[in-house]
This record gives structure tokens, C-alpha cells and sequence, in this order.
């Protein structure tokens, strides 16, 4: 028999799991319960649509070591998350209730029940389908049916394994847990065997388990007497740049909004001086004025400029004595912004805040006059 080698290596193979879990059901709230190293936690931050992350583990020298590994970089301030994220790091046993984790969206617990004394599963299970109650939890374990394919193991596959269970212990003791606390659950797994050990099963077996629509509105408020009982002790909290923050929020949109104007204001100034014979410069048989401009590093930003008339995909301005009229919907075409922003309304609102742009109707105005002259 050959020693099986997995690729990518099982650790990951749990973690993509969980990512994918993630992506698919666009949680916003996520606990990982004995989180250990953060490594899980670390790959989770990059999912937008987690605006709190949470970590939990009884070992508080490991978080200490790696916590800092979870704090934001250079970059994440050069290009702010849309929504916001905040992580918390707690030393905390799973089988204590503590109100910080209720009612999440997601829990993950990733080979971490086989380290706690059978005795403590029945609480464990109570602090998570009991009290804590997220919405989907996910958690993992050895499974025991596949040992026999490990080269050399002899007893479990580490030493502080307190039990490993087979497929049909895992899953009795799963679907128990779906009866008493209203989950339903489905069964998967990360590791396959090689060819002719499918009934084996996965060397690492999962259960996702899900609430029950219902659940919540028939148990209200359950185990409410322990929410004055703070358990867990707060070792790390990191809040991450975003839009969300108004100072970040308006000089994004300072720098985004002066760019433009700048380059609508270059463009016009150079058309003047020049007699309007640059080759990007398009005329209008109608009007007989400057109608279209298309210069390439706007195209780059998906955003086409014309003067005075409509065009299909064109950016319109409208010109008036000394000033260009930029209309907000036109402006909330360039990618940038729409990122920044997120509809034609905020838009507006926080423009009209900010005192260096005037705003006529739904327009930005912007004074083309040569200060420079
Ligand atoms: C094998 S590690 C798994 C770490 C991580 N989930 C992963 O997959 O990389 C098990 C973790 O569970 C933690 N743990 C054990 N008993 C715990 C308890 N009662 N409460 C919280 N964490 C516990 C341990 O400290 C350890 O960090
Ligand atoms: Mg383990």
C-alpha cells in the first residue's frame, strides 16, 4: 500500500470547503470556534460580504502569537473594502456561553470536537445549537473508517485526539443533534481514498448543519438569562478601512471627483487654445460645435466623453459660458465611483456635502475658466 498523499494538502482542503461555504451563502456574520492559529480566519477576510469575523479558541498563547497577522495592511487602506469588517479574537471554551457569538450567520469548527472528553460534548452541543444558534455551522472531523488507509497509523492521528469516530457515529450523532435542536443537516467530505475505496468515505467527514426557518420563532429568546454572563475575554479588535467610514468615504471620492473634473477641464482649455483641431476631436454637423472627445485612458475606464450631444455609451457634459455641466447619472458610470458610491443618490448627498463641489440639479459643476492665466 502506498502512502497517500493529498494535494492540496487536507488542511486546505478544509479550508477551501468552508471558503466555498462561505461564497456560496454570502454570510456577514462569522465565528470560527477554536480557531487557533487564525490560518482559517486569515484566508475568510477576503470575503466581501463578511463585515464580522469573530475567533475563538481556548488556547490564548496561539492567538496572541499570530493575531497581528489579521491586521490590515498598507493596502487594504489604499483600496478600502466597500463594506465594513470588523474581527474580534476571544480566549474562550466552547463549552461556555458568552452573548458576543449569538445568533451569527455561520460558525465554522474545524477539527476541533475531536479534542474535547465525550463528557463535554453534550455541553458543546448545547452552547452551539442551544444558545449560540448560527444560522449554518459547519463542522469537521477525522473519520475513522479511512484510518485503515493511513500507512503506519497505529491509534489516532494525533495524540490529543480524544475519540475519532466512524462514518455512522459521526452522522448518528449529527442527526440527533438536528431532533433536539431544530437543524437539519447534510453530509460531505474533503480527502478521497484512492480508486476502489470509495465506502470508506472521506479521510476528513463534514456536516453542515442548518436551522430550521421556524426554529428561532418557537424557542425566543432561548438561554436569554445568560447574556449578562461574559465568558470570553477579548483579546484582539481590528476594524478595517471601508467606505463605511465617512472620512475615507469622502476623501475617496474627493480624489475620484477631482481627477475628472481636472482632465474635463484640461480637455476643454487645450480645445480652446488649440482651434479645436486635435484628431480626437469630432465635429458636430448640427450644431457645428466640438461634440465628441475619446481619449484613451478614459476608454481604459470604460467612460467615453462627448460635448453637447447623446451618444450611446458616451459620457455627456453639457457646456455653459465658462462652466461644464457633468449630470450625476454620467458621472456614476465610471466604475470608480459606482464603487465608492453606491447609487446616483449618495452620490449627490455626499457631494452636496463637500464644500468644494457645487451641484446645479443633478449636475456637478465644474468652472473651466484658466485660474493659471
Ligand atoms: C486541531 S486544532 C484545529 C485548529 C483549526 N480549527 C484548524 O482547523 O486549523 C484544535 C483547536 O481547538 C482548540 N480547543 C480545544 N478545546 C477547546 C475548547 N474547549 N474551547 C475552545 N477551543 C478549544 C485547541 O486549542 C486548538 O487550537
Ligand atoms: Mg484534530
Amino acid at each position: 500500500m502506498e502512502r497517500i498523499k493529498f494535494s492540496p494538502p487536507l488542511y486546505k482542503q478544509r479550508y477551501y470547503f468552508v471558503i466555498d461555504l462561505i461564497m456560496k451563502s454570502q454570510p456577514k456574520k462569522v465565528v470560527d470556534l477554536g480557531c487557533a492559529d487564525c490560518s482559517l480566519l486569515r484566508k475568510m477576510k477576503f470575503q466581501q460580504c463578511v463585515e464580522e469575523l469573530v475567533g475563538i479558541d481556548i488556547n490564548q498563547q496561539v492567538i496572541r502569537e499570530n493575531m497581528y497577522l489579521l491586521s490590515p495592511l498598507p493596502c487594504d487602506y489604499l483600496n478600502p473594502r466597500i463594506r465594513p469588517l470588523v474581527i474580534k479574537l476571544y480566549q474562550g471554551s466552547l463549552i461556555e456561553k458568552d452573548p458576543c457569538v449569538k445568533n451569527f450567520d455561520m460558525a465554522s469548527c474545524i477539527e476541533v470536537i475531536e479534542h474535547l472528553e465525550l463528557s463535554m460534548l453534550e455541553a458543546f452541543s448545547n452552547v452551539v445549537f442551544g444558545y449560540m444558534t448560527p444560522h449554518t455551522i459547519v463542522i469537521s472531523t477525522p473519520n475513522a473508517d479511512f484510518n485503515q488507509l493511513l500507512l503506519g497509523l497505529t491509534g489516532f492521528r494525533d495524540r490529543d485526539h480524544k475519540f475519532e469516530w466512524t462514518k455512522t457515529e459521526f452522522q448518528n450523532w449529527a442527526l440527533d443533534i438536528c431532533v433536539r435542536y431544530e437543524y437539519s443537516v447534510t453530509f460531505a467530505g474533503v480527502g478521497s481514498g484512492p480508486a476502489g475505496t470509495e465506502d470508506v468515505g472521506f479521510c476528513t467527514q463534514i456536516a453542515i448543519f442548518t436551522r430550521m426557518p421556524a426554529r428561532n420563532d418557537r424557542w425566543p429568546n432561548s438561554n436569554a438569562d445568560c447574556d449578562d454572563i461574559h465568558s470570553y475575554k477579548l483579546l484582539h479588535e481590528v476594524k478595517y478601512p471601508s467606505y463605511c467610514d465617512k472620512n475615507i468615504f469622502e476623501n475617496a471620492l474627493i480624489n475620484e471627483m477631482t481627477y475628472w473634473t481636472e482632465k474635463i477641464k484640461k480637455h476643454f482649455l487645450n480645445s480652446t487654445e488649440q482651434g479645436d483641431t486635435k484628431n480626437n476631436v469630432q465635429h458636430d454637423q448640427e450644431s457645428n460645435e466640438d461634440v465628441s472627445w475619446c481619449s484613451r485612458s478614459m476608454e481604459k475606464h470604460c467612460v467615453n466623453w462627448s460635448v453637447c450631444k447623446s451618444a450611446d455609451g458616451y459620457l455627456e457634459v453639457q457646456k455653459h459660458g465658462d462652466t461644464i455641466h457633468i449630470p450625476l447619472d454620467q458621472l456614476f458610470t465610471i466604475l470608480e465611483v459606482k464603487k465608492i458610491c453606491s447609487s446616483v443618490v449618495r452620490l449627490k448627498e455626499a457631494l452636496l456635502e463637500i464644500e468644494q463641489f457645487e451641484i446645479a440639479g443633478d449636475n456637478l459643476v465644474v468652472c473651466i475658466c484658466d485660474n493659471e492665466k
